[in-house]
């Protein structure tokens, strides 16, 4: 089936869309196993508090931009951040690299460097989507809570800044009727270009279904628990639906506004 698509594609590098939405959709388990993880504690606000880890050295914030800042550095050493599939919350101030440079194909053009919309990816989890999908209360376990929280934010981000991939293959394919719409800077054509309505729907029933599947309560015995999941179905669609998919979106179109620079 690869090879076909391979065979499909007259791309040198072997991208094809079908490869990209295998991804995309692989990736939806990682987005539905790390709510799950998150929604095991309670908001626990402390997390997210100035005043409560005012005392932490070098946190300049709450205890989660704490733990995201440290583990940013750390994963930076450690080459993290040279795959281009990985954007950091935090790019000011990293270290360097610190391992031998890996090999990753040129397959993005050089612009793609500057489309980093995590700021936007870290209100949109913290004020609109958390609340949503865990409950009310403190439990204590702030340390636990911000590394859940780490998780969450990593998949969503790289799923979403897999529309530089997405719109890579997609201009590609199509190289006639994007080229005028960039020239032109036309947002709106671009946007009609790139959507599939079709796509977009199935995404949003299929992540639903998974977290039902994922998150159902697994139990030998009677069905007692059937029909109460881990995080509701019904809010990992609206994520999708929401944000997720008008996020990948956006960085497609910032993506391909710069494709002939
Ligand atoms: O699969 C694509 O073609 C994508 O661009 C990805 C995606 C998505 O975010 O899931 C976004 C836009 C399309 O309308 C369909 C799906």
């Amino acid at each position: 089936k690869h090879e076909m698509a391979k065979a499909e594609s007259n791309v040198s590098d072997g991208l094809t869309l079908e490869l990209i939405r295998e991804s995309l959709i692989r990736q939806e388990d990682t987005i539905v196993f790390s709510l799950i993880e998150r929604a095991r504690f309670p908001l626990n606000s402390p997390t997210y508090d100035k005043s409560y880890a005012s005392s932490v050295p070098g946190s300049g914030g709450s205890l989660v931009e704490f733990i995201v800042k440290q583990t940013e550095a750390i994963q930076a050493k450690a080459g993290r951040y040279e795959n281009p599939e990985e954007h950091p919350f935090f790019p000011d101030n990293l270290p360097p690299s610190q391992v031998p440079p890996q090999k990753n194909p040129e397959v993005l053009h050089p612009a793609a460097m500057s489309v980093n919309i995590n700021k936007i990816i870290w209100d949109m989890y913290f004020n609109e989507l958390l609340p949503l999908f865990v409950t009310p209360g403190d439990d204590g376990n702030y340390a636990s809570t911000a590394a859940r929280d780490l998780e969450c934010l990593q998949a969503l981000s790289r799923r979403i800044h897999y529309g530089k991939l997405v719109a890579e293959v997609k201009f590609r394919d199509e190289r006639k009727d994007y080229e005028p719409a960039i020239r032109a800077q036309d947002r709106d054509t671009l946007i009609n270009l790139l959507t599939f309505a079709r796509v977009e729907e199935a995404v949003k029933k299929r992540v639903e279904k998974k977290a039902m599947t994922f998150g159902q309560e697994v139990t030998l015995g009677d069905d007692g628990n059937k029909g109460k999941y881990k995080v509701n179905p019904a809010i990992v669609s609206r994520l999708y639906g929401d944000w997720v998919i008008p996020l990948t979106k956006d960085v497609e179109v910032e993506y391909l506004l710069h494709r002939l620079d």
